[in-house]
């Protein structure tokens, strides 16, 4: 996959597109300072609202024709993925200014959390290269889960009011209620078997809200992140997570004693998961239909984003 498209040398043109749902916190101050700014500054710009569908296919037209450069998401994750994932393969720089519940992206890219100061960033215009990843034919940029996390997805998705309080009760209702799920991994070099409580595959070393569960994910080393964490007793469960969360796991070689290991934690650029037992999915933490056979691979450098490195 060839290098994300850039915008280097030509007058800056900005889109902002703002998810008018996303998060806990009001958006009119920074929508309000966004115009100030860009017009003390004399910058060609414009505020539209993000596409519930996710479908961007007007504004692709649009960024080719006349010459857009930079394309500024307001939102969460899953704003992120929509846009990033209908728009990468375009000449644009991407922007984020962190509006959701978690921002997983965001944080792992050095992007401040603070609206005013993750919007001077964007006007900087340092860009650099990210890399996503497809899982059949989706497009991921931070996270995809199955089993446990993606359960809380869904569940969380179900409820009306959002936010990080929000998660943590879904969270704990659905650890009393969690069962392994059994999955076929298949790697370039070896295949097997196991039941897990949910299976991880992150580009990304933060999943929003500072939780981190592959912390040595980077979004342009060209690998996915995969952490199976592998059926044992619940006591020990929130322990065995608490070891990798703090990074206290190494990457593993595939070899030997997988089965008695609770954790497995290694790098691969792809991957196939045959998901036996259909665990629930998501992709950037929206809940998506889960599928019986995944293909996931990894789109090195495939857009350029914003950020401080
Ligand atoms: N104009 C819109 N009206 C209604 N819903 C929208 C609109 N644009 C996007 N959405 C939906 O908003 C949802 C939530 O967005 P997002 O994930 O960005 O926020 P969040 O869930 O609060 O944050 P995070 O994913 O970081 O936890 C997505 O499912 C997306 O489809």
């Amino acid at each position: 996959m060839a290098e994300g498209g850039g915008s280097k040398g030509r007058k800056r043109k900005f889109v902002y597109l703002v998810n008018p749902i996303s998060g806990t916190s009001k958006k009119e101050a920074l929508v309000k300072l966004i115009k100030s700014i860009s017009k003390q500054r004399k910058l060609s710009y414009e505020i539209i609202p993000t596409s519930s569908t996710g479908n961007y296919d007007y504004l692709a037209d649009r960024i080719i024709e006349e010459e857009i450069t930079d394309v500024v998401i307001v939102g969460g994750d899953g704003t992120v993925n929509q846009v990033i994932g209908a728009l990468r393969g375009l000449p644009v720089r991407f922007g984020i200014i962190p509006f959701g519940s978690g921002n997983g992206l965001a944080l792992s890219a050095g992007i401040p959390k603070k609206p005013k100061e993750a919007f001077e960033l964007i006007l900087s215009g340092n860009a650099h290269p990210v890399d996503g990843f497809m899982v059949n034919d989706k497009f991921s940029c931070m996270l995809t889960g199955l089993g446990f996390d993606a359960q809380v997805a869904h569940d969380f998705a179900a409820r009306s009011s959002r936010g990080l309080m929000t998660y943590t009760q879904q969270s704990i209702i659905n650890y009393f209620k969690a069962q392994p799920y059994q999955f076929e991994i298949v790697l370039d070099n070896i295949s097997f078997f196991t039941d897990a409580f949910f299976l991880c595959v992150a580009n990304s070393n933060q999943f929003g809200n500072n939780f981190t569960i592959a912390p040595l994910a980077s979004l342009q080393d060209g690998l996915l992140d995969i952490v199976i964490v592998q059926k044992m007793s619940k006591a020990r469960l929130p322990f065995a997570v608490l070891r990798q969360i703090r990074g206290n796991n190494k990457l593993q070689q595939l070899v030997e004693d997988m089965a008695n290991k609770n954790v497995l934690y290694f790098q691969t650029p792809s991957i196939t998961i045959k998901n036996l037992k259909l665990a629930p999915m998501h992709i950037d933490g929206e809940p998506r239909e889960t599928e019986e056979s995944l293909k996931i691979e990894i789109l090195p450098r495939c857009f350029q984003l914003i950020r401080n490195v």
